[in-house]
């Protein structure tokens, strides 16, 4: 509950959306005093970890909840506290978001969350998924997606805000928004996250069929940007951020948000009805049941 509380008092000092303005990142000098006498600096909860290279500017997050890093609401309170860390110091330009547990970058959102649980709850669940997704998504920081595994339904959604995505070349491996295979819908935001970067065609088939892809499929359709043997994923990341940090950085916040902001915009607008709508349907009995069926199957394949 601290945390919880914690996060909303940062929220309201510093609101959801971090648009690009005259205050913008580029130029501005760390107040942080004790940072700028910092080369590196690292930052533990019990979720979430960060490594903050100050000479570089680039923060890696690295996502470690066992056993499959599901976004929880205590997982989700945590990203939310870490990412406004960053996001409020200056000296921070970029964020490569990684996994730290073999095989998963993200399961998705916490499927517990959303079973047996009352609306009250499921209500304060989606608000902190509403919030990731701002946060991420209207980002002033060069995002990364370093994505070391699986990553269905929201691991997918997380890494579609990034500006970047950069996957596993391993078969076993997959990502998609596969909601409609636990018998649920992805909303509207979700959607249009995915029709920003792969297109409305095949976002509709993808989304119709809960499509989860291989990292070469994925690929194909640009779901990802590039796809590169487990040893070079860092490396690479860190290849692409410089790349992108090279770029004046209030031109390239100013691009990001004249792309992203209707999307955003369209979000923000519809925030308490998408919560309304949200609760209402899981709480139906026969999306109920959807879940229970999917989680006794997952269970059962691991048996
Ligand atoms: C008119 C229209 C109105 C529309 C209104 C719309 C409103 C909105 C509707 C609702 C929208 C919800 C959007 C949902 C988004 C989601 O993200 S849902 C989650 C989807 N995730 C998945 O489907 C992934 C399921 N998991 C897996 O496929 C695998 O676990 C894995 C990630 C590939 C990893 O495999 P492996 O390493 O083999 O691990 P497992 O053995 O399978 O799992 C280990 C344990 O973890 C549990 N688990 C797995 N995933 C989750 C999860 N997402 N949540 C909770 N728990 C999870 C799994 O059951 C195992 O548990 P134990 O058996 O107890 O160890």
């Amino acid at each position: 509950m601290a945390l919880r509380a914690a996060l909303r008092t940062k929220c309201a000092l510093s609101g959801f959306l971090s648009q690009p303005s005259s205050s913008s990142r580029h130029g501005r000098v760390c107040a942080s005093t004790v940072l700028a006498a910092q080369q590196r600096s690292n930052s533990t909860s019990s979720k979430i970890s960060v490594d903050f290279d100050q000479s570089t500017g680039v923060a890696v997050m690295h996502m470690k909840s066992p056993p499959v890093n599901s976004l929880s609401l205590d997982f989700l309170t945590e990203f939310c506290i870490s990412l406004e860390k960053l996001e409020m110091d200056k000296s921070c330009r970029g964020l490569i978001i990684t996994s730290s547990l073999p095989k998963v970058f993200s399961a998705g959102l916490d499927i517990l969350e959303m079973y047996g649980k009352s609306p009250e709850s499921c209500g304060e669940f989606w608000k902190a998924v509403q919030e990731m997704w701002l946060k991420l998504y209207s980002s002033n920081m060069v995002t990364v997606a370093a994505i070391n595994g699986s990553s269905p339904a929201g691991g997918c959604l997380m890494s579609l805000t990034c500006d970047y995505r950069i996957m596993v070349d391993n078969p076993r491996y997959s990502i998609g928004l596969n909601e409609t295979q636990l018998g649920i819908v992805a909303p509207f935001w979700f959607k249009d996250t995915m029709a920003n970067t792969v297109g409305h065609r095949i976002t509709e088939m993808a989304l119709a069929l809960g499509m989860l892809y291989s990292p070469a499929e994925a690929l194909k359709i640009g779901l990802v940007d590039q796809i590169v043997p487990e040893e070079k994923l860092m490396s690479t990341a860190e290849q692409a951020m410089a790349k992108w940090l090279a770029i004046p950085a209030h031109a390239r916040q100013l691009t990001k948000s004249m792309m992203r902001k209707p999307t955003v915009d369209r979000m923000t607008s519809k925030r308490e009805a998408d919560v309304q709508n949200f609760v209402s349907f899981i709480t139906k009995d026969a999306i109920q049941n959807s879940l229970r069926v999917y989680l006794e199957m997952l269970k059962k394949r691991k048996a």
